[in-house]
């Protein structure tokens, strides 16, 4: 039986106040139960980063509820229970590329020795093997990506939230890593989140939503949703 990962009711975000409001999420109902691959697609600027930064507890509603009931509360208090591939430059500058990798782990109470080895591992499945010993600095933006997303595989984290990761990649590492983010999802039994504006990365994902004007719906994708793969009542619009 899966378990929901992450609950959101009525939820809203609106940034700012008065004439500069600007309502970047509204009317958001939805569930992501373990196991399930959902690919998060719209227009720039509909709201798809924010719809993740709430599902990880990065950002707060300013309307409705978000509950995380198979991850026992706010993952924010719980390192390894989520992981986010962010969108932008997001490893450490002062640490290497295996040293960013293992440092998750290292704070959620790994050993050491298991940290290295599960780092080298991951490094090795995004292809960065190569790329262990190097600083941020000296790596390309896809480069960069790569070692990000080994971050959050090598974590294991039940909920993989994944925004935009592979903006930076060619079509070859481009398909290296959306197999690898499936394949470590399912292994693990983990969820993944993927916000992409690439429909060929989204087709790879079961489930299809399409966020517009910040309103979650569903989309007729090559990969239609189950009717019984909904819940009820919500992602319509
Ligand atoms: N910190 C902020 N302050 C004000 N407005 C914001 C802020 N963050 C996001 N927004 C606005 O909220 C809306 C949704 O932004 P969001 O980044 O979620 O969209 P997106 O679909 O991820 O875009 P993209 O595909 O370009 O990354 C946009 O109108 C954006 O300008």
């Amino acid at each position: 039986m899966p378990t929901e990962l992450v609950r959101c009711t009525g939820v809203a975000r609106t940034y700012g106040r008065g004439d500069a409001a600007v309502v970047a999420i509204h009317g958001l109902t939805a569930t992501v139960r373990t196991g399930e691959l959902i690919a998060v697609t719209g227009p720039s600027g509909s709201g798809k980063s924010t719809v993740l930064h709430l599902f990880a507890g990065l950002d707060s509603p300013t309307a409705g509820t978000i509950t995380w009931p198979g991850l026992g509360g706010d993952p924010t208090g719980r390192p390894g229970a989520v992981g986010f591939v962010f969108q932008g430059p997001s490893l450490l500058a002062p640490l290497t590329a295996v040293e960013n990798v293992a440092l998750p782990m290292l704070l959620a109470g790994v050993t050491p020795a298991e940290a290295a080895a599960r780092a080298a591992t991951a490094l090795g499945l995004v292809d960065a093997a190569a790329l262990s010993q190097r600083l941020p600095e000296e790596l390309s933006g896809g480069q960069a990506q790569r070692v990000a997303v080994a971050r959050v595989l090598a974590a294991r984290p039940a909920l993989i939230l994944a925004d935009e990761p592979t903006g930076q990649l060619d079509a070859t590492h481009r398909d290296q890593i959306i197999t690898v983010l499936i394949e470590t999802a399912r292994h693990l039994g983990a969820a993944l989140v993927v916000s992409t504006h690439d429909q060929r990365v989204a087709t790879r994902l079961r489930r299809q939503w399409r966020i517009r004007d910040g309103r979650l719906c569903t989309d007729a994708g090559p990969a239609p949703v189950p009717t019984t793969d909904r819940t009820a009542g919500d992602l319509t619009c």
